[in-house]
Parts: C-alpha cells; structure tokens; sequence
C-alpha cells in the first residue's frame, strides 16, 4: 500500500523520487492510517502533521495514546518508512487528514528515529496463520519532516505555509484502497478454490456406506446432499475468480484514466470495490467454516482448510471494515464525494422502472436456468429492498440516525421479558435465515416474512441495553477469557498497549534476521526488472 499511496497521492516529483528507491528495496514502506483509537472513521485520526514556517518542516506528533497507530502491517520489525496520515495544520488551522512520507528507522542500523516508537502489537488469532506479519504500533514525539514529505498532489502546502488544493479531486487519496481491495476480492477467490479444491478430490476418494455385495462403498460425492453442499461453493469459486477478474481491469483502466487526469470512472471503481471486497471475504468465511463442517472427519483439512479460514479472517476487517464498508456502498455516507447519491439514486429509479417480469415467464421452472431472467429476480429483490430501506430511513432527520435509532432503541422490563426476547430471537433469526424454503412452500407470503423480520430487528433494539449484562451473567472471569478486549473493567487501550510491550518480538529493536535479510536488502543495490 505504501507504494500505491505515493502513486495515487504523490506529486510527479515525489514518485521519482520515492518508487524507485521503494521498487528497488532501498528502503521498506509501510501504511500507517489506523490508530488505536481510530479505524473506521478516518476523520477522527488524531495524529497531527504541524508545519513550521521558520523550518519548512511538518512536525509530526501522537498527542494521545489513542493516536498511536495500531495494526499497520510490516510497521512493528521491517519498514523503514511509512506514509502517515495525520491532521495537517497550518498557522492553528486543521485542514483534515493527509498522508505524509515519514522515515521511521535508520538506513544504516535499522533503529528507530529519534523520537520515534515502534513495536510489533503481539500475537495474533491462529498460531503460524497471520501472525507472520509484524503488524505494528508507532508512537511520534515532535518528529520532524521536510515539507516536500507531504503526499501533494491533491493539496498543498506553500513555502509560506499557504494551504491550496488543486482541482485534482479529494477522491484520489481513496485510489490505495481501490488497488488493495481488488487485491483482496482476488485473494478470496483463491481462498475458497483452494478449499473447495480439497474438497472436492477428497470427497471424490471417500467412500461410505452403500456397499452392495461385498462391493465397493459409495463415493460421497455421489450422495445429493454432498453436491447440495459442495457445487454451490465451487460455483462460488468461479464467480469470485471472475469477478476479481474483472475488477484487475477496471482497476487498471482507472489507473489509466486518472494518469489522463479522467477521474471519471473513479467513483464507480471505488463503489464496486468496497462492496465486492465485502460481498466476496464474509460468505467466504462462512464457506470456508462449511467445507470445514463437511469434510470435517478428514486430517488433511483441519491442516490446510483451517489455516486457510485463519488466515482469511483478517480480509474482512482490513482495508475498511466490511459492515462499515456495505454500509457506505448503500448509504453513500463515506465518503460522500466518491460515491455520489444522485449515481445510485440513479441506479435504483432505473432499476424500478425497469423491472417488469413477466409472470408467464417466471412460471416456467426451465426459465430459471435463463441467466438473464435469474438477474431481474435478483435487481427486482435489490430495488424492492432499497425502496423499504428508504423508506424507513426517510422517517430520520438523517440516515445515521436512522440506522441507530433502528438498533439502539432503548426498552427494557425485566429479566423475564430479556429472555423471552433472547428466545424470539433465536426462532425468528432461524425464519429469517430459511425464510426462502418458507417462502417456496407458500407458508410464508412476503408480507409475513417482512413482518417477522421488523419483529426480529425490534427484538434487536429490546436487547441490545442489557446486552452487556447478559454476557456478565455467564460470570466468566477475566483469567478464563483470556482477552484483552473481553475485559470486564473496559480498560482495554491502556492494557492493549502495555500488552505489546510484552511481546518476545519487542525485546529488541532490531528483529531477528535484520542482518542476514533486511540489511542486505537495503544496502546492496539490487537492480529493477526490465520488464
Ligand atoms: C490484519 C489487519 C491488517 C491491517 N493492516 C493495516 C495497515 O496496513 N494499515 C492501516 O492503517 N490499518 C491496517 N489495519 C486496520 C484496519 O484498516 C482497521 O482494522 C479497519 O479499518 C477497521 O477499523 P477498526 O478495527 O478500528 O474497527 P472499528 O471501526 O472500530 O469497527 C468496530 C466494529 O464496529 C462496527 N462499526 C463501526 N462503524 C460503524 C458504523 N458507522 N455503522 C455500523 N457499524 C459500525 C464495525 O462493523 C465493526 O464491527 C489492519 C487491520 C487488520 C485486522
């Protein structure tokens, strides 16, 4: 990412400059945007970048613990430099987050900077899966930088200390994230081909039951319900892998058309990421988790499959969360320049006007293996679903509200009426999760389905302001949880970072390997590839 952020957000002086030095590993970058109190709401960071006329310098600083950057991946033992994003200010002016490049260790040695911390932020979930990444913890004191170390092709800061932007648009600081997520979309597809892979040969060599004569037993594969569970997942494998397909190019022609200065295609590339990023790595888990449930008797998967899950767990949360990142691709909150709200609205009064599916058609069973009928289906569910969705939210002054007014109402009678709400719950979400076969047997009509689904999300609201007391009625002790962010007391950021500290990989400054790997690295003078 520290590559795509000096090309997206680098003046043409500051690529020439930096790429070719970070192409030829003589020096090693990172992405610090994330803070220990701050991930989704990117406005909130609290680094400060303040530039100091007298020096033409920026001054980078972590006025608290919780601006301390937290999670970036390669910061804690390898990088030696990172883009940092912090609040730029300017003559006691914060004109909002912006990236800068910050050299963190020294080139010679490979320790930190004066008046910089870093460190690895500890071990992670699944020994061996991810914890090969030294994600980190960076802490500034008063660090110096040169001016011309701010990322500028989107805003400037003068000689003088001016602050202009330039009619390059403000979306362009999003063009990193675009290039990762495709990454991510065609990672997921490899993911889930992997273990539908093993799944597949291996349920193609087992055999069980079936015998006839002495003969040879059943190939579960042959079983229904084994297809049932197996083809839909390799059919998945093959969407993903085409959709990541498709998103390469359109990455790449953004990447072509923003060189042209034609940021026209950008909004639509940022949307289709963020949502397919989503879309793709959570039903992934959720397959993974299945192949894993099915195939579970083999010796082979819990080796690979779990690993693979393991290691898969992280895509849904990096490079933007994916509940906050689905939430953007309907609610075009964030950022709202990119994803502007007359495209979708756009989108949805089209797709309305346009449905219209005709009923002799859709009584045909062998016009459901017809592509194009099954996408009306599925456009008519989408418009269906973002009218209710507006509708709702349009009772709010703002949708925000609304999405949190829809979960967060407060209600509350006593422990009999929480666990009455615990059990409705329970039944309506498995309704709602089979609402389909419901639907298809005609004992359910949409308008039930819809009820009980408002009936299900009120539950939500009745719960949710006993949910922690809830949970501290199992009365599991702190020892017995084993987790920082499961404390009972709360005080997790304190503890967290005291935690890191601990951590073997911090005893020294300078890993283990520095000198036979990262050393050689910097200093020998590799060349680049021609190509
Ligand atoms: C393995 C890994 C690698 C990473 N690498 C990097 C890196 O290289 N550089 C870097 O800068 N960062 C990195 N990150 C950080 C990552 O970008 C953040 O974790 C991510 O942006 C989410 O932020 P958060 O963890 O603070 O979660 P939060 O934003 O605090 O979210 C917590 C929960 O609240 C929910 N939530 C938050 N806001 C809303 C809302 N408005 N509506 C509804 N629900 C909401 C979320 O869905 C989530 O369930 C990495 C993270 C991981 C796990």
């Amino acid at each position: 990412m520290f590559v795509p952020a000096i090309k997206g957000q680098g003046t043409d002086d500051q690529q020439q400059k930096w790429l070719p030095l970070a192409y030829k590993m003589q020096i090693i970058g990172c992405y610090a945007q994330t803070e220990l109190g701050h991930g989704s709401n990117v406005q909130g960071l609290e680094t400060t970048a303040t530039f100091d006329p007298r020096t033409d310098e920026f001054v980078i600083h972590s006025p608290t613990l919780t601006s301390s950057k937290w999670w970036p991946g390669g910061l804690g033992k390898v990088s030696t430099h990172a883009v940092v994003y912090a609040r730029l200010i300017t003559d006691g002016k914060d004109h909002g987050v912006h990236g800068f490049i910050v050299q963190l260790r020294s080139l010679e040695d490979h320790r930190p900077l004066p008046g910089i911390t870093i460190g690895d932020i500890g071990m992670k979930f699944g020994n061996g899966a991810y914890n090969t990444m030294d994600n980190g913890v960076l802490r500034f004191d008063h660090v110096r930088i040169p001016r011309n170390q701010m990322l500028m092709r989107v805003s400037q800061v003068t000689r003088e200390g001016k602050y202009r932007q330039s009619d390059v648009p403000r979306q362009l600081v999003y063009g990193t994230m675009v290039y990762v997520r495709q990454q991510i979309v065609a990672d997921a597809s490899c993911a889930l081909s992997r273990a539908v892979c093993i799944a597949t040969r291996y349920s193609a060599i087992r055999r069980q039951f079936g015998s006839r004569n002495g003969g040879p037993e059943t190939q579960v594969i042959d079983y229904k319900t084994q297809q049932s569970r197996l083809f839909p997942l390799l059919a998945s494998a093959y969407a993903f892998r085409f959709v990541g397909e498709w998103l390469k190019w359109l990455y790449t022609d953004v990447t072509q058309r923003l060189q042209a200065n034609d940021f026209s295609t950008l909004p639509e590339a940022h949307a289709c990421t963020a949502g397919l990023k989503s879309l793709t790595t959570l039903p992934l888990l959720m397959e993974l988790k299945n192949v894993e449930s099915y195939v579970e008797a083999m010796a082979i998967f819990a080796a690979v499959g779990f690993q693979n899950y393991l290691l898969f767990v992280p895509a849904c949360t990096y490079e933007g969360d994916n509940t906050v990142l689905l939430l953007q691709t309907e609610l075009n909150t964030e950022p709202k320049t990119i994803i502007k709200c007359d495209y979708n609205s756009w989108l949805l009064l089209n797709v309305c006007q346009t449905r219209k599916v005709d009923p002799v058609l859709r009584g045909m069973a062998e016009d459901w293996l017809k592509p194009g009928q099954v996408l009306e289906a599925f456009e008519a569910r989408a418009a269906r679903m973002s009218v209710s969705c507006a509708r709702n939210l349009s009772k709010f002054a703002n949708p925000e509200e609304g999405l949190s007014r829809n979960f967060n109402k407060i209600f509350l009678e006593g422990v009999k009426q929480q666990l009455e709400a615990l059990c409705g719950i329970y039944y309506l979400s498995l309704l709602h999760k089979h609402q389909g076969d419901f639907l298809a047997t005609s004992f359910l009509t949409p308008k039930h389905a819809a009820l009980a689904n408002d009936q299900l999300r009120a539950l939500y609201t009745k719960v949710r302001p006993n949910a922690i007391a809830l949970v501290d009625s199992f009365n599991y002790t702190d020892h017995f949880l084993g987790s920082i962010l499961g404390r009972y007391d709360g005080n997790v950021y304190p503890k967290l970072y005291e935690a890191a500290w601990r951590d073997p990989l911090n005893e020294s400054d300078i890993p283990d390997g520095y000198h036979e790997y990262i050393s050689p690295l910097l200093k020998k003078q590799l060349g680049s590839a021609r190509l």
